[in-house]
């Protein structure tokens, strides 16, 4: 429950969209299992599928089959991605009103991901954002590989901003920021975000973080400080682009909420709530979940029970 008298900051789900687009395909049951667990945390916002080409993604082939179910967590608000305006008709369609759109800031990302240029993939965020609002939803353009580029490297921060703004000009509600391969460190967080409030003014702004190279909370950190109130991450550190060579898990949900909450600023989130839904995802995915918390959560656990064991 959030506390309104203390800070608080909004955090997404994004664990059964970019946690599991990496994965073998899980089926529609395990997804719903998922969902049961990560409703329960407290988490008010959840992305919860992608509307894009199964050819591409086969983990979302049953985008329209998962969509139908969501009428049964009333109190989360859902959303899916979208990379077309065709995914975005056959999210609304499906009842998911709340659209993320992929733009990437690079023309070689770009390609890889979606088949397009950056300006051909901006020229669509007015025809899906019209797609949204007359569904009665919300349109948010996150900006990937915003700092950094797997094909063409350094991304200037006047080049994201600009995209930023033209995006907004478009119709989007909001802005998301990705670390797409998880490079960017807090400076180069708060640099963006500087150049960012001078080009669009007063537009919401998320972040969209990979712990690539472990920096991921420490960036994270630093857009709170320069106002970011708006996160994604994903239960158990999971995800990555598959059309971002060397993209590894998000940020974990359960490492962010601790560190909010243990410095005094409310996510909502309980975090026993988010390691009890790790460990379904664990059993889901079949391997280990690159959390630390987690590990230590677990490592905790067993050492509880040998000590139990020896005083037996
Ligand atoms: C945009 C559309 C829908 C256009 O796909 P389309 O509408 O089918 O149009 P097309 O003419 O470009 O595609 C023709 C054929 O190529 C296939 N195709 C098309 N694209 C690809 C691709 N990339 N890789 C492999 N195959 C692809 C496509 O599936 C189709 O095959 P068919 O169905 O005829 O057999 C499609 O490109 C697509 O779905 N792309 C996938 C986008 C995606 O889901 N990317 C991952 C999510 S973005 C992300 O993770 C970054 C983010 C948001 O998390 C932020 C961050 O981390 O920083």
């Amino acid at each position: 429950m959030t506390d309104t008298a203390r800070p608080h900051l909004e955090i997404r789900e994004v664990g059964l969209r970019d946690g599991l687009q990496l994965e073998d395909p899980v089926p529609l049951a395990a997804k719903l299992a998922l969902l049961d667990a990560i409703a329960v945390t407290g988490v008010r916002e959840i992305e919860a599928t992608s509307f894009v080409s199964p050819t591409a993604v086969p983990a979302f082939a049953d985008a329209e089959e998962l969509a139908a179910h969501l009428h049964r967590w009333p109190d989360i608000t859902f959303s899916a991605l979208v990379a077309s305006p065709n995914g975005a008709r056959r999210a609304v369609t499906s009842n998911v009103v709340n659209l993320e759109y992929v733009v990437s800031a690079t023309d070689a990302h770009s390609a890889a991901n979606v088949r397009r240029t950056t300006e051909e993939a901006l020229t669509a965020v007015s025809v899906i954002a019209d797609l949204a609002h007359g569904a009665g939803g919300t349109a948010e353009v996150i900006i990937a590989v915003a700092w950094d580029c797997p094909f063409s490297g350094r991304v200037d921060a006047d080049h994201t901003a600009e995209i930023a703004r033209r995006a907004v000009e478009a119709g989007a509600d909001r802005i998301s920021f990705g670390d797409t391969i998880g490079t960017v460190v807090p400076g180069r967080m708060t640099q963006l975000l500087d150049v960012v409030g001078a080009v669009a003014p007063g537009v919401e702004l998320g972040v969209h973080l990979h712990n690539t190279r472990g920096i991921g909370l420490a960036s994270a950190w630093a857009a709170y400080q320069a106002g970011v109130t708006r996160f994604d991450a994903s239960f158990g550190g999971l995800g990555g682009c598959p059309f971002a060579p060397g993209a590894t898990g998000n940020i974990a949900t359960e490492e962010l909420a601790y560190m909010f909450d243990e410095s005094g600023v409310d996510t909502g989130v309980g975090i026993d709530a988010v390691l009890d839904a790790v460990a379904v995802l664990r059993d889901v995915v079949g391997h280990d979940l690159s959390s630390n918390l987690f590990r230590a959560h677990v490592a905790g656990a067993e050492r509880v029970a040998a000590r139990g064991r020896a005083q037996r």
